[in-house]
Parts: C-alpha cells; structure tokens; sequence
C-alpha cells in the first residue's frame, strides 16, 4: 500500500450536490439506489435554494452530509450560525480561516453547543483551489508560496479548534508534516486526467490526491455532469482508493 493510502481516512469521494433545486438533487441521489450510504457535500448553490429540510432530508436517507458554508462573519455571529449548523445533524462544516482564531474558536463554540451526541467536523477554508500563487501576490498582496500560506493556516486552524482544513491535495503531505496525524486534510480541485480544470487551478486526479497524502476528496462536476454519475463516482472511488491502474 502506497504511503497516502494509510492516510486516507475517508474511503468514500465526498461528491459535491452543486444542484438548483430539491428535485434535481433528488433525480441525482435516486440513481445511486436505496441502499447507497454516500459522502455527499451540500453548498451554497443547494442550500440556498433548499435550505435545511434539504439536508436533513439527505441525512435521513442515510447520506453522510458535509455542509460547506463558509462562515466568514464576527465571532458572536459566526458562533451562532454554527449552533444551528450543529442541530442539522451533519457530518462536517466550514469556516473561513481568514477570519481569525477568535472567529474559529468561535465556530467551534457554537458547534459544541448544539450539537447533539455526535458534534461535527470542523474544517477551515485555507486557499481557495480556484487561487494561484500569482492571485494571492497580486491580489492578497501575501508574499512568499502559497504552501507556506496554507500550512500557516493550518496551523492556526488547528490552533483554534479545528479539526482539519480544506486545502489542495497539492499541499496536503506539507499540512500532514507540519499538524497533528488526525488532523483532516479534504482536497478539492480533483480532476481525472483529460477532464476540463473549469474554474480550479490547483488541480490533481484522484489517484494523486491519494499519493500525495489527502484524507478525504471533494468531487462535483466530474460526477454530476457526468454522462453516467454512477459509473463516474465508481471510478474516481477506485482510482482513489488505489485499487486500479486505470488512468484517471
Ligand atoms: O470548501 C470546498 O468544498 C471547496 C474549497 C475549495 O478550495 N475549492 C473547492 O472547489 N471547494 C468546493 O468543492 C467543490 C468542487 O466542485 P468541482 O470543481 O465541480 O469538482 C465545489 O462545491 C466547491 O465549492
């Protein structure tokens, strides 16, 4: 076994329902069958459409449910947003690190207070995989790699109560070196070979993102545009996980 795969801690693709509405979620899941319990990612193309009975719907069903909003606000707002996120019942959540340690504690504050038994992840948003290190000089005006951005980020997030980040897969060995071995590094920005990057810059295949040390990855439109999102998802699941030497 490849170093990455014992790193892996999610076996499952996180598959990102970047859809309008209920109904078209609901066309996409049924192809999976009743018995599927998939990763899934609802953001804020859904969740703004759908709201909470979407998730909670999708939960029920027995999906495990990664809800990525990307709390950016004052700690005492950011606090109390993650109280609600926390009684939907998900798996994991988000936070953008950018808004500091006090905003992070926060959130994770606000997770402790409302979730029930099972409180969920949090993750801090380091640099977005749409970002390129000339973007973050130019427009962030940080100097210096974005990977020593990022493990900076990581660092603190971890610092602040987190319990992982969302990186590119392109940094996550340097965030598994310079964190604790359980801290989550969810990647993002997969693309099989040969498929359109669209709007990601930081971009590897599914094989790599397990090479290189991620512990879960983020799918959407290489599954849900797929001419065959079964089929597509069973692949990108594969290759993930090393079990072939299909090109990707
Ligand atoms: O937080 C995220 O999930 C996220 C962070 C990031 O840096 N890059 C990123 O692409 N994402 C999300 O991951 C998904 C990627 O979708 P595709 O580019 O269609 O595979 C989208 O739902 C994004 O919102």
């Amino acid at each position: 076994m490849k170093e990455g795969n014992n790193m892996r801690q999610q076996v499952r693709p996180i598959i990102a329902l970047d859809f309008p509405d209920a109904a078209t979620t609901r066309q996409f899941l049924a192809q999976f069958g009743q018995d599927s319990h998939l990763f899934v990612k609802v953001g804020m193309e859904l969740f703004y459409a759908a709201g909470p009975d979407i998730v909670r719907e999708i939960t029920a069903a027995g999906h495990d449910v990664f809800l990525d909003l990307k709390l950016h606000d004052i700690p005492h707002t950011v606090e109390m947003g993650m109280r609600s996120i926390a009684r939907l019942g998900v798996t994991m959540t988000t936070t953008h690190i950018s808004g500091g340690s006090a905003m992070m504690q926060a959130a994770r504050a606000g997770l402790d207070a409302g979730a029930g038994s099972k409180r969920p992840l949090l993750l801090g948003i380091t640099q977005l995989t749409s970002t390129s290190e000339d973007q973050m000089h130019s427009e962030q005006h940080i100097p210096g790699s974005l990977q020593a951005d990022v493990l900076h980020r990581a660092q603190l997030a971890q610092a602040s109560g987190c319990d992982g980040v969302v990186c590119s897969a392109m940094e996550a060995s340097a965030v598994l070196g310079a964190t604790n071995p359980d801290f989550l590094r969810i990647t993002p920005g997969i693309r099989p070979a040969n498929a359109a990057a669209n709007d990601q810059v930081r971009v590897v295949t599914p094989a790599q993102a397990g090479q290189l040390g991620s512990s879960g990855i983020v799918v959407g439109r290489p599954i849900t545009q797929a001419a065959d999102p079964v089929a597509a998802y069973a692949q990108i699941k594969r290759s993930w996980n090393g079990d072939t030497n299909d090109i990707d």
